[in-house]
């Protein structure tokens, strides 16, 4: 684990030792993978203008999100199945999550029950922080079930997932004919119909409606996942939820939406200030989380690195994965003339290529 010195060498490392077929499902987007090759690209778009002599003691990395406080303003994203990526699965990155202090957002699909992970989670730290990512079903019965569940495995925030009306179209996938789970390992969030994901709904006529119902059942604040668009983030404010991720789904739901760190920007000019922004994809690097809090985010999220950790280390290889970010962070604030993750200017980041 030691010899990897940072997120990509855990992606080369995960590759060679996952199966193919797996390995593509974990790097894959939607057709031609414009949007998963954009979001990294937009980092380097961005450049780092440091401020020099500032004086200040090594930067604090604590950061509150939504009430939960967090060792760093890096969170983990939902992704779904890690047991195809180790035989621990969600058990193993939970239980990294919870000792890093990291909050974890808890995929509908994992292949361990949010009970399971929540116990898990409580082995390792005091208060760790779970949040739990919904796919809003027509059954509304069923979506009532599985909120019950999160919030009596103490869950602290419901993420919605907004940008999956229907799931995109993923051409690995259908290369690998990888549209199922292989025996001994099921959705256990779904174990009541059976836990295949093929009983998931993805459904264009989910709405704000939806939203509303949701709003009157639970008390835990609503996150919005895959937000985009400037006027969705001032409906989601008017609504009344309570955070949003400006995310293309890591470019695995419309092939040729905008980097993610892109729209950050243009949303945090509307609602900036007033609505916590979270942001996904691409972020590789304690200097990508840099920039995406000197462009308005609250905290950054990563997918991919983490089933890359998982796949080479089980939770030796997300809690080394989460280090290395943490290390980075560290050095790329201090380098900046950063005394902490409140305290990155706008001015930080400016256009340029490199
Ligand atoms: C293998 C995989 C599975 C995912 N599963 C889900 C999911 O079940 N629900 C969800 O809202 N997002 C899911 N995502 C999207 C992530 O939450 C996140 O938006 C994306 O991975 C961020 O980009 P990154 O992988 O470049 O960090 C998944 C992503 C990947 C790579
Ligand atoms: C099975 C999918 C709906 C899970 C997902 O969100 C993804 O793979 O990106």
């Amino acid at each position: 684990m030691e010899a990897n010195v940072n997120v990509r060498d855990f992606e080369a490392a995960a590759k060679a030792v996952l199966d193919p077929v797996h390995f593509d499902y974990f790097a894959s987007g939607a057709q031609d993978e414009l949007t998963v090759r954009a979001n990294e690209a937009a980092f380097r778009r961005l450049a780092l203008v440091p401020r020099i002599l500032r004086g200040h003691k090594p930067p604090r990395l604590g950061r509150t999100v939504l009430g939960s406080q967090a060792s760093m303003p890096i969170m983990i994203a939902p992704t779904a199945f890690h047991r195809l990526a180790h035989p621990d699965g969600e058990r193993a990155s939970v239980r990294a999550a919870a000792e890093a202090g990291v909050i974890m957002i808890a995929a509908m699909l994992a292949t361990v029950a949010i009970e399971d992970m929540a116990d898990e989670a409580r082995k390792v730290a005091e208060e760790p922080v779970l949040w739990f990512q919904l796919y809003l079903q027509p059954d509304l019965g069923f979506t009532e079930a599985i909120v019950r569940r999160a919030e009596a495995a103490g869950c602290t925030a419901l993420v919605v997932t907004v940008d999956s009306p229907a799931l995109g179209r993923n051409e690995r996938g259908d290369r690998n004919d990888f549209h199922d789970l292989p025996p001994g390992i099921r959705c256990e969030n779904l174990r009541e119909s059976g836990g295949s994901v093929r009983g998931v709904v993805l459904s264009p006529e989910i709405s704000w409606r939806h939203l509303d119902w949701l709003r009157g059942i639970t008390r835990l604040p609503i996150v919005l996942k895959g937000v985009l668009h400037p006027a969705d983030a001032e409906l989601a404010q008017r609504r009344g939820i309570d955070a949003i991720i400006v995310s293309n789904h890591g470019g695995r739901q419309l092939d040729g939406t905008p980097p993610a760190v892109d729209r950050l920007r243009v949303i945090a000019d509307v609602v900036g200030g007033e609505l916590p922004l979270l942001v996904d994809g691409g972020i590789r690097r304690g200097t990508d989380v840099v920039k995406t809090l000197a462009l308005g985010a609250t905290a950054a999220a990563i997918g991919r690195p983490v089933l890359w950790g998982l796949a080479a280390g089980g939770e030796d290889g997300v809690a080394r994965v989460l280090d290395l970010l943490r290390i980075e962070l560290l050095n790329a604030l201090t380098l900046c003339g950063c005394d902490s993750v409140e305290s990155v200017p706008r001015d930080l980041v400016i256009q340029g290529a490199m």
